[in-house]
């Protein structure tokens, strides 16, 4: 089975969100990279949004001119399957949809390389589940990423029960050369960890904006000012230690009986789905992102990812 230090060519199979960022990382760390999506129009679109995340980082003064068109011309972009017959590694980033992954794993698998290990970024389905359209099955796992994933470090590495050790291995040194912070899933619940994490958190935010008790936009203030400056520091436990578990625990024993524990999609997300209000990607969501405002949104996103990433990790050669 190949490890990370065989791997050269990459190809990135959907060319969205996730791809067109995984597209920047992999050839900002010097991978010959190939982006693959069923769709001409979404390739052009991934062009497009690359270039507007490169534009942000030499804004920032995080990349030359220069570097920047040398990344973006070691990009190719391909609707023929047969790209992966030369990959060394592939990352697929596909829709969500259990039927979609098991149709392209199992027509991918057979045209890779025996000894090439494949990776999922799905958000929450079971990798197991996936691995069974997955030719010789070991070497596939989970290699879950965090939006913006060319600024956010952590990645899942989720173990299927039928990924072997090495093809886990492969996937966690290759994350570290990429700069990225790997943590070990050692089973797939599903939305492992991170989703579990902020889907819990994410309805009891919808939670508290249907009952009225504060505004959307005050939601988001209490993450960005509050919890979420306290969690880049500090994670739950960590928290939990410094706040004093006794507080925690007297605390705990009135409020965990009063949390939402809704089982369905909460209300204010179904009604922007069902409304086609998608957020960034349709020009609008929770927010207006229309005419320029998507970009402008995209731009001061990357911008305080940045100086937040810099700030926390130091200065990142990558990006
Ligand atoms: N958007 C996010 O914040 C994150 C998404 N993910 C996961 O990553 C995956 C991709 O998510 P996004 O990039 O947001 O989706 P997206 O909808 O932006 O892009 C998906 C791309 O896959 C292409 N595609 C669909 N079926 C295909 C097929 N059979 N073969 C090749 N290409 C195909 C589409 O044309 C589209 O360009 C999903 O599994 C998602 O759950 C994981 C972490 C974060
Ligand atoms: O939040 C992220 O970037 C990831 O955890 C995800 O998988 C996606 O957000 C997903 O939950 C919905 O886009």
């Amino acid at each position: 089975m190949k490890q990370a230090a065989d791997i050269r060519h990459v190809v990135l199979a959907g060319s969205g969100v996730m791809g067109a960022s995984f597209a920047q990382i992999f050839a900002a760390h010097g991978y010959s990279v190939t982006l693959y999506d069923i769709a001409k129009e979404a390739l052009d679109k991934a062009a497009s949004l690359i270039a507007i995340n490169q534009k942000a980082m030499v804004d920032q003064g995080a990349l030359t001119q220069e570097e920047s068109r040398d990344l973006v011309q070691q990009i190719r972009y391909t609707t023929e399957k047969e790209v992966f017959t030369r990959a060394d590694f592939v990352l697929e980033a596909i829709v969500e949809k259990m039927a979609v992954k098991h149709s392209f794993w199992s027509e991918v698998s057979e045209l890779v390389g025996e000894d090439v290990v494949l990776a999922t970024n799905t958000s929450g389905l079971s990798i197991s589940q996936i691995a069974q359209a997955v030719k010789h099955p070991e070497r596939f796992a989970g290699m879950h990423w965090v939006n913006p994933p060319h600024l956010i470090p952590l990645v899942e590495v989720i173990a299927g029960e039928k990924s072997s050790p090495d093809c886990l291995e492969t996937i966690r040194s290759l994350a570290l050369r990429l700069e990225q912070h790997p943590v070990m899933v050692h089973k797939d619940p599903p939305g492992f960890v991170l989703n579990r994490l902020q889907y819990a958190l994410l309805r009891e935010a919808c939670h508290i904006v249907e009952e009225g008790y504060a505004s959307l936009e005050d939601v988001d203030s209490v993450m960005k000012y509050g919890l979420g400056m306290r969690y880049a520091c500090l994670g739950p436990f960590e928290t939990v230690d410094f706040g004093g578990i006794d507080v925690f625990y007297n605390v705990g024993s009135y409020l965990f009986g009063q949390l939402c524990n809704d089982t369905c999609v909460p209300r204010i997300i179904q009604e922007n789905f069902e409304a086609g209000r998608l957020g960034v990607k349709s020009g609008a969501g929770f927010h207006d992102y229309s005419g320029d405002k998507a970009a402008k949104a995209i731009a001061k996103r990357d911008a305080e990812f940045l100086k937040l990433s810099q700030c926390l990790f130091g200065k990142r050669e990558d990006v």
